[in-house]
């Protein structure tokens, strides 16, 4: 079979058209530098920031045309931000005149840094048996939030700790996949559920226990009573660390959820743009505004690791996290690289954590556990503050 060539790539997309169906990607200098390995095509395209949710679909094509041509055997496209070349992901963002990340992109009042204090965290009652919730969140979808809870959760098993995993998007959970469990959870006395398990793993999802389409017309009350029931009705028995993976997004019901789960601790995920990293600041203000302490933040898709030669390419603006991280002063607990591996295995239902558990991905992951459990392990050691950055 013919080689895949850059040529070919850029030919193909020069049939895409671009924003606004005006020209194409190519013409309208929208995409990245290609990289091919393996038969599989890896590339970016640019877009501005405030367009990219609707611009998916043109991601979409670009995917659908470039595995289209004969010898493909996979293609990874991601929309960046738009940001002019020159502006380094260490210098403070130029697109972003925030003051500070609890004011102006959280959308919620601004009237004082007491509020949420008398809903705090001492009213909230914690699960017996559970040693601490970790919630994992992000401030927009996509960004691979899920991927990196399942992962995080079996990365904390290898390392020795007993873990459970609870799906909070009740709208679109996916550890059912991401762990390849299917079937109905067992009730024990007509009301504590037993949880579903793999790879060792316990898990809790709205997915186990309704079909796919019931819970897309529940209200906000269903949806909260749903989370604590899978939260305090199941029998979790004893777990060091159980790991929530929140729904995707900053607005009131992620809110409300932050607030009535007994959390310790919370990840934002985040990709290295910054477009995902305005997103991942109101994550930010949302934990801040119910008293969660920030136990760190995660850039994924951080770097392309090229699968033959395990060379390292920094295509995606990679730093961006980190350089925010420091900058509000919250840990950087680690990268992920972008790989196909994590990808497949992921949609195979097949974490990497578990199907390479020696593998590079599996690493990384497991570095990153160590770091969330290294800052939980030090915030309890201090005596609780309450204000955990800045
Ligand atoms: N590091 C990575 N390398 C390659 N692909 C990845 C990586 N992380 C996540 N993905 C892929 O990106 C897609 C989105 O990931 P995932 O479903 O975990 O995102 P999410 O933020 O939880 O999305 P949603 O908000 O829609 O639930 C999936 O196809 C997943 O396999």
């Amino acid at each position: 079979m013919a080689e895949v060539t850059k040529d070919l790539v850029i030919d193909t997309l020069r049939k895409v058209r671009g924003p606004d169906l005006e020209g194409d990607l190519i013409s309208r200098n929208m995409v990245s530098d290609v990289f091919i390995a393996d038969g599989k095509v890896y590339f970016s395209i640019s877009v501005p920031s405030e367009r990219a949710e609707e611009l998916e679909p043109m991601r979409q094509a670009a995917e659908r045309a470039v595995k289209a041509i004969p010898g493909v055997k996979g293609a990874l496209v991601t929309l960046t931000a738009d940001r002019k070349a020159g502006a380094a992901a260490a210098t403070k963002p130029a697109t972003a005149p925030s003051q500070s990340p609890g004011n102006s992109h959280a959308g919620h009042s601004h009237a004082g840094h007491s509020h949420g204090a008398q809903g705090g965290r001492a009213q909230k009652a914690g699960v017996p048996g559970v040693g601490a919730i970790i919630a994992v969140a992000s401030g927009k979808g996509g960004v691979g939030k899920s991927t990196t809870a399942v992962n995080l959760a079996l990365g904390l098993m290898a390392n020795g700790l007993k873990v459970g995993l609870l799906d909070a998007d009740i709208y679109g959970p996916s550890v059912p996949r991401l762990l390849k469990i299917s079937g109905r959870p067992k009730q024990i006395d007509n009301r504590i559920i037993v949880p579903m398990e793999n790879y060792g793993l316990k898990s809790m999802s709205i997915g186990y226990l309704v079909d796919e389409d019931a819970a897309m017309i529940w209200r906000g009350p269903m949806v909260q009573s749903a989370i604590l029931q899978m939260l305090r009705e199941v029998a979790w028995g004893e777990l060091d660390v159980l790991i929530v993976d929140m729904p995707p997004g900053t607005g009131d019901a992620q809110l409300t959820m932050a607030q009535q789960v007994p959390l310790a601790g919370a990840v934002i995920v985040s990709t290295p743009q910054d477009l995902a990293l305005i997103d991942a600041r109101k994550g930010i203000a949302m934990f801040k505004k119910v008293e969660v302490p920030l136990l760190g933040i995660i850039e994924n898709m951080s770097y392309f690791l090229a699968p033959d030669t395990g060379k390292r390419y920094d295509i995606f603006g990679h730093g961006g996290a980190r350089a925010e991280a420091e900058r509000i002063g919250v840990p950087f607990l680690g990268e992920v690289p972008l790989t196909m591996d994590i990808r497949e295995k992921s949609d195979a239902g097949t974490p990497v954590v578990v199907a390479d558990p020696n593998g590079a991905a599996a690493e990384v992951y497991k570095g990153i556990a160590r770091q969330v459990w290294e800052q939980l392990a030090g915030r309890r050691a201090r005596p609780a503050p309450n204000i955990v950055f800045e």
